[in-house]
Protein backbone atom coordinates (compact mmCIF):
# COMPACT_ATOMS: atom_id res chain seq x y z
CA UNK A 1 0.00 0.00 0.00
CA UNK A 2 0.89 3.66 -0.64
CA UNK A 3 2.45 5.84 2.37
CA UNK A 4 -0.55 7.89 1.95
CA UNK A 5 -2.85 4.90 2.74
CA UNK A 6 -0.24 3.83 5.79
CA UNK A 7 -0.57 7.10 6.77
CA UNK A 8 -4.33 6.78 7.37
CA UNK A 9 -5.35 9.08 4.16
CA UNK A 10 -6.48 12.32 4.74
CA UNK A 11 -8.19 11.78 8.20
CA UNK A 12 -4.98 10.37 9.49
CA UNK A 13 -3.02 12.75 8.33
CA UNK A 14 -5.22 15.35 9.81
CA UNK A 15 -5.14 13.55 13.21
CA UNK A 16 -1.49 13.04 12.92
CA UNK A 17 -0.86 16.81 12.52
CA UNK A 18 -2.89 17.84 14.73
CA UNK A 19 -0.81 15.90 17.26
CA UNK A 20 2.22 17.32 15.95
CA UNK A 21 0.72 20.74 15.88
CA UNK A 22 0.18 19.40 20.28
CA UNK A 23 3.92 18.55 20.15
CA UNK A 24 5.15 21.88 18.85
CA UNK A 25 2.98 23.63 21.47
CA UNK A 26 4.73 22.62 24.46
CA UNK A 27 7.64 22.34 23.10
CA UNK A 28 9.68 25.31 24.75
CA UNK A 29 12.51 25.25 22.37
CA UNK A 30 10.89 26.16 19.21
CA UNK A 31 7.07 27.73 20.51
CA UNK A 32 8.27 31.25 20.54
CA UNK A 33 8.26 31.08 16.52
CA UNK A 34 4.49 30.36 16.48
CA UNK A 35 3.30 32.94 19.06
CA UNK A 36 2.20 34.78 16.04
CA UNK A 37 1.17 32.16 13.75
CA UNK A 38 -2.47 31.31 12.84
CA UNK A 39 -2.50 27.75 14.26
CA UNK A 40 -5.94 26.43 12.74
CA UNK A 41 -4.41 27.45 9.50
CA UNK A 42 -0.69 26.09 10.26
CA UNK A 43 -2.22 22.85 10.60
CA UNK A 44 -4.75 23.00 7.58
CA UNK A 45 -1.78 23.77 5.17
CA UNK A 46 0.72 21.28 6.55
CA UNK A 47 -1.79 18.38 6.45
CA UNK A 48 -2.76 19.28 2.86
CA UNK A 49 1.19 19.86 2.01
CA UNK A 50 2.13 16.54 3.53
CA UNK A 51 -1.36 14.72 2.02
CA UNK A 52 0.13 15.81 -1.50
CA UNK A 53 3.64 15.03 -0.89
CA UNK A 54 2.70 11.61 0.29
CA UNK A 55 0.71 10.87 -2.89
CA UNK A 56 -2.51 12.07 -1.80
CA UNK A 57 -5.36 13.44 -3.55
CA UNK A 58 -4.65 16.78 -2.47
CA UNK A 59 -3.02 20.02 -4.05
CA UNK A 60 -1.08 22.10 -1.72
CA UNK A 61 -1.98 25.90 -1.95
CA UNK A 62 -0.34 27.79 0.88
CA UNK A 63 3.19 29.57 0.42
CA UNK A 64 6.18 28.61 -0.51
CA UNK A 65 8.27 27.47 1.92
CA UNK A 66 11.19 29.58 1.72
CA UNK A 67 9.17 32.53 1.40
CA UNK A 68 6.99 31.90 4.54
CA UNK A 69 10.37 30.33 6.55
CA UNK A 70 12.00 33.44 5.56
CA UNK A 71 13.14 36.07 8.77
CA UNK A 72 12.11 33.11 11.21
CA UNK A 73 16.21 32.68 11.32
CA UNK A 74 15.09 28.65 12.47
CA UNK A 75 18.38 26.38 13.26
CA UNK A 76 19.47 23.48 12.52
CA UNK A 77 18.65 22.43 16.22
CA UNK A 78 14.98 23.89 16.04
CA UNK A 79 14.64 22.11 12.81
CA UNK A 80 15.60 18.70 14.72
CA UNK A 81 13.30 19.57 17.39
CA UNK A 82 10.55 19.94 15.29
CA UNK A 83 11.42 16.66 13.81
CA UNK A 84 11.32 15.09 17.08
CA UNK A 85 8.05 16.49 17.67
CA UNK A 86 6.68 14.45 14.11
CA UNK A 87 8.15 11.63 15.51
CA UNK A 88 6.39 11.63 19.27
CA UNK A 89 3.32 12.90 17.20
CA UNK A 90 3.29 9.59 14.71
CA UNK A 91 4.09 7.18 17.87
CA UNK A 92 1.07 8.81 19.47
CA UNK A 93 -0.68 7.86 16.47
CA UNK A 94 0.73 4.07 15.89
CA UNK A 95 2.33 4.77 12.55
CA UNK A 96 4.28 2.23 11.17
CA UNK A 97 7.92 2.72 11.61
CA UNK A 98 8.89 1.90 8.21
CA UNK A 99 6.02 4.54 6.95
CA UNK A 100 7.52 7.23 10.00
CA UNK A 101 11.12 6.33 8.26
CA UNK A 102 9.45 7.63 4.87
CA UNK A 103 7.83 10.28 6.17
CA UNK A 104 10.99 11.48 7.70
CA UNK A 105 13.07 10.96 4.61
CA UNK A 106 10.56 13.10 2.53
CA UNK A 107 10.38 16.42 4.99
CA UNK A 108 14.11 16.14 5.37
CA UNK A 109 14.50 17.40 2.13
CA UNK A 110 13.22 20.60 2.72
CA UNK A 111 15.84 21.47 5.44
CA UNK A 112 17.56 23.85 3.35
CA UNK A 113 14.62 25.70 2.47
CA UNK A 114 14.21 26.30 5.85
CA UNK A 115 17.03 26.16 8.14
CA UNK A 116 19.32 29.40 7.67
CA UNK A 117 16.84 31.88 6.40
C1 LIG B 1 9.98 19.84 7.27
C2 LIG B 1 9.84 20.93 7.96
C3 LIG B 1 8.74 21.95 7.77
C4 LIG B 1 7.68 21.96 6.91
C5 LIG B 1 7.29 20.92 5.85
C6 LIG B 1 6.94 23.17 7.18
C7 LIG B 1 5.78 23.55 6.53
C8 LIG B 1 5.04 24.66 6.79
C9 LIG B 1 3.78 24.99 6.16
C10 LIG B 1 3.05 24.15 5.12
C11 LIG B 1 3.35 26.17 6.66
C12 LIG B 1 2.06 26.92 6.33
C13 LIG B 1 2.25 27.89 5.18
C14 LIG B 1 1.02 28.74 4.97
O1 LIG B 1 0.39 29.18 5.94
O2 LIG B 1 0.65 28.98 3.78
C15 LIG B 1 4.35 26.58 7.63
C16 LIG B 1 4.26 27.71 8.41
C17 LIG B 1 5.07 27.96 9.48
N1 LIG B 1 6.22 27.29 9.82
FE1 LIG B 1 6.94 25.63 8.93
N2 LIG B 1 7.55 23.87 8.17
C18 LIG B 1 8.65 23.15 8.56
C19 LIG B 1 9.55 23.47 9.55
C20 LIG B 1 9.40 24.52 10.41
C21 LIG B 1 10.25 24.79 11.55
C22 LIG B 1 11.48 23.95 11.93
C23 LIG B 1 9.74 25.90 12.16
C24 LIG B 1 10.20 26.62 13.41
C25 LIG B 1 10.91 26.09 14.36
C26 LIG B 1 8.60 26.34 11.38
C27 LIG B 1 7.82 27.44 11.66
C28 LIG B 1 6.71 27.83 10.98
C29 LIG B 1 5.83 28.91 11.41
C30 LIG B 1 6.00 29.77 12.65
C31 LIG B 1 4.80 29.00 10.47
C32 LIG B 1 3.59 29.93 10.51
C33 LIG B 1 3.83 31.22 9.78
C34 LIG B 1 2.65 32.15 9.95
O3 LIG B 1 1.51 31.72 10.15
O4 LIG B 1 2.87 33.36 9.88
N3 LIG B 1 8.42 25.49 10.34
N4 LIG B 1 5.36 25.65 7.68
Amino acid sequence: SSLYQELGEKEGIDDLMAAFVLEIAKDERVIEHFENADIDRFHRMISLHVCELVGGPCTYDGANMIEVHTGMGITRTEFNAIVENLISAMEQQEVPVSAQNQLLDILADFHGEIVGR
